[in-house]
């Protein structure tokens, strides 16, 4: 895998935002950095790394494979070039119709009724951050999955709803959580 740069996203005019990125078998990639001193390979790990590199569908980011070498532990994912909705929503310029708006969340509906179907079963951290958008204006839905390396959002700029943080304290994930984030 070759680091090549913090890419800036293109919404011209608008806060610029970088996101790191580079090539993994020819293929350019995202790069979330896992803020972990150390990883264990274990067995249910492995297993759902496996799972998680399986996954195909036209509206999930790919999962490429994760570094779990420290102090480089990272997840390396499709990289999509026109940002994340969160990118798109923020933006000045980019005036969102009403076709666009229904095609995106119909993009979001398909990857989350493929997604509840699979072993992962739900997302776990559903918001606009992690809804990326393609150089063809497809919605992929990225960052789902191995919760255990994920650090606890800090962000409070991040746009979730309610209904996961209430129901994250009280109960475990499921689908239908999902059918109220979004
Ligand atoms: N262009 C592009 N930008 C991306 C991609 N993935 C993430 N980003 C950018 O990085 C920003 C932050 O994404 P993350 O690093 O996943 O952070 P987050 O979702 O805000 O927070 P956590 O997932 O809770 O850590 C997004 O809003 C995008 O601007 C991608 O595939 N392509």
């Amino acid at each position: 895998m070759t680091a090549y740069s913090d890419e800036a996203t293109s919404l011209a005019g608008d806060r610029q935002v970088y996101a790191p990125c580079g090539f993994y078998k020819g293929c350019r990639v995202a790069i979330k950095k896992v803020d972990k001193q150390r990883i264990d390979l274990t067995r249910p790990l492995l297993l759902e790394l496996k799972k998680m590199k399986d996954l195909e569908h036209d509206h999930l980011a790919r999962f490429y494979g994760a570094c779990v070498d420290p102090p480089h532990c990272c997840f390396l994912t499709e990289y999509c070039p026109k940002g994340s909705l969160q990118d798109i929503l923020e933006s000045d310029t980019m005036k969102l119709d009403w076709m666009f708006k229904v095609s995106l969340m119909h993009d979001i509906v398909r990857g989350m009724h493929y997604l509840h179907g699979t072993d992962l079963k739900s997302h776990g951290a559903l918001k606009s951050s992690n809804c990326v958008v393609d150089s063809r204006f497809v919605l992929k839905i990225t960052d789902f999955g191995l919760h255990e390396l994920r650090t606890p959002e800090k962000d409070t700029r991040a746009h979730s709803f309610w209904t996961r943080e209430f129901f994250n304290e009280r109960c475990s994930l499921t689908w239908i959580i999902h059918v109220y984030d979004y």
